[in-house]
């Protein structure tokens, strides 16, 4: 059955690549985005706040693209929506814009034709169309994700997130897109640099199901993207090196970049000096960039109540955004 008044959802942005594991660990962060969608007579967008700007207000969004796509696969047809969505995630930047889009609006659509399909059609519906696993498994699932893709279906196991873990990230002033970053990246590797990655991503797995923050620093180490985007983010490759000397637990490239993200121990009395060593090491580097605190987000996408006639442009005016 429809749901003629509509649905809202809320669905965390997240981190890929997490150290050494490139295309496969993701973590949900405590940076949100909102998308509410309802049946109507002709299609219309509300895109609230500056990270939307740009983007297109028809049928060429994204969100619409996705959403007909679960109605196709569950045979039901709800031609023509209203969609509204509000975002804190910035587009572009390494933190999941994309995966967001993509895991709220599957999330949304088939809320709204009563759930016909299950977490894992929509997790491989959401990789078919990212390419990978980690992010939309951050995104759809919460927590920390180690995930596979073999190109029609996706598996993922959620670990839970130490309670002591804290992120911080950097995020530059200028947009990076996940396809300018990939096309750096060369075709083949070292049996050598493919041992370097295995054996930390598979430490750095371990190590953060058990809670050990001390193995962080040895594991977070990555040889398959991050020597080769390095070129693209000024100041990265100083940033990776002497992070854990300023107070990090360990420090990766977020996504494709060019948000850097910390790991940080919440207990540390060095989270200023991380802070300010990232943004005067960018700063070095002509780059201004705006930090966040994080935390990693236990929860996944999420349907919200719909209150009364309370619109989400209220919600966020009012800024009741849980
Ligand atoms: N709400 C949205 N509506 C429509 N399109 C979106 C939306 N959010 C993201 N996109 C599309 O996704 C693109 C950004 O995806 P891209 O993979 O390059 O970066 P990202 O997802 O922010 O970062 P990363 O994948 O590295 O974590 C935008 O340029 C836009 O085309
Ligand atoms: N794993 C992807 C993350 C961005 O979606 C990449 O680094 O290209």
């Amino acid at each position: 059955m429809i749901a003629t008044r509509g649905v809202r959802v809320r669905i965390p942005a997240s981190t890929a690549n997490l150290g050494p594991g490139f295309d496969t660990l993701g973590m949900a962060l405590t940076l949100y985005a909102w998308i509410e969608m309802k049946p109507a007579e002709s299609t219309v967008f509300h895109l609230y706040g500056d990270n939307l700007d740009g983007l297109p207000k028809d049928k060429s969004n994204l969100i619409y693209k996705v959403a007909q796509s679960v109605f196709k696969e569950a045979g039901v047809s709800v031609p023509e929506l209203e969609i509204s969505m509000y975002s804190d995630i910035p587009l572009t930047r390494g933190l999941g814009s994309s995966a967001s889009a993509i895991v709220g609006a599957l999330y949304a659509a088939n809320l709204l034709i009563g759930s016909p399909l299950d977490e894992h059609k929509l997790f491989d519906m959401a990789t078919t169309l990212e390419n990978h696993p980690d992010n939309v498994g951050a995104s759809l699932f919460g927590g920390i994700i180690t995930a596979v893709w073999d190109g029609s279906h996706a598996a993922a196991l959620r670990i839970e997130p130490p309670a002591d873990l804290e992120v911080l990230v950097a995020i530059p002033d200028f947009q990076l897109s996940t396809s300018k970053a990939r096309e750096i990246l060369p075709r083949q590797v070292e049996l050598s640099d493919a041992v370097y990655n295995v054996s930390r991503a598979s430490l750095l797995t371990a190590a953060l199901a058990s809670g050990r923050l001390d193995l962080i620093k040895d594991a977070m180490r990555d040889r398959l993207h991050q020597p080769y985007r390095a070129a693209l983010v000024p100041g990265m490759a100083r940033i990776l090196d002497e992070a854990t000397a300023n107070g990090a637990l360990g420090t990766a490239l977020s996504g494709a970049g060019p948000t850097l993200l910390a790991l940080v121990d919440r207990r540390s009395n060095r989270r200023e000096e991380l802070k300010q060593f990232l943004l005067k090491t960018l700063g070095q580097e002509g780059i201004t960039a705006k930090t966040i605190w994080l935390k990693p987000c236990t929860d996944g996408v999420t349907e919200l109540t719909m209150v009364n006639e309370i619109s989400l442009l209220d919600l966020i005016k009012g800024e009741v955004k849980a």
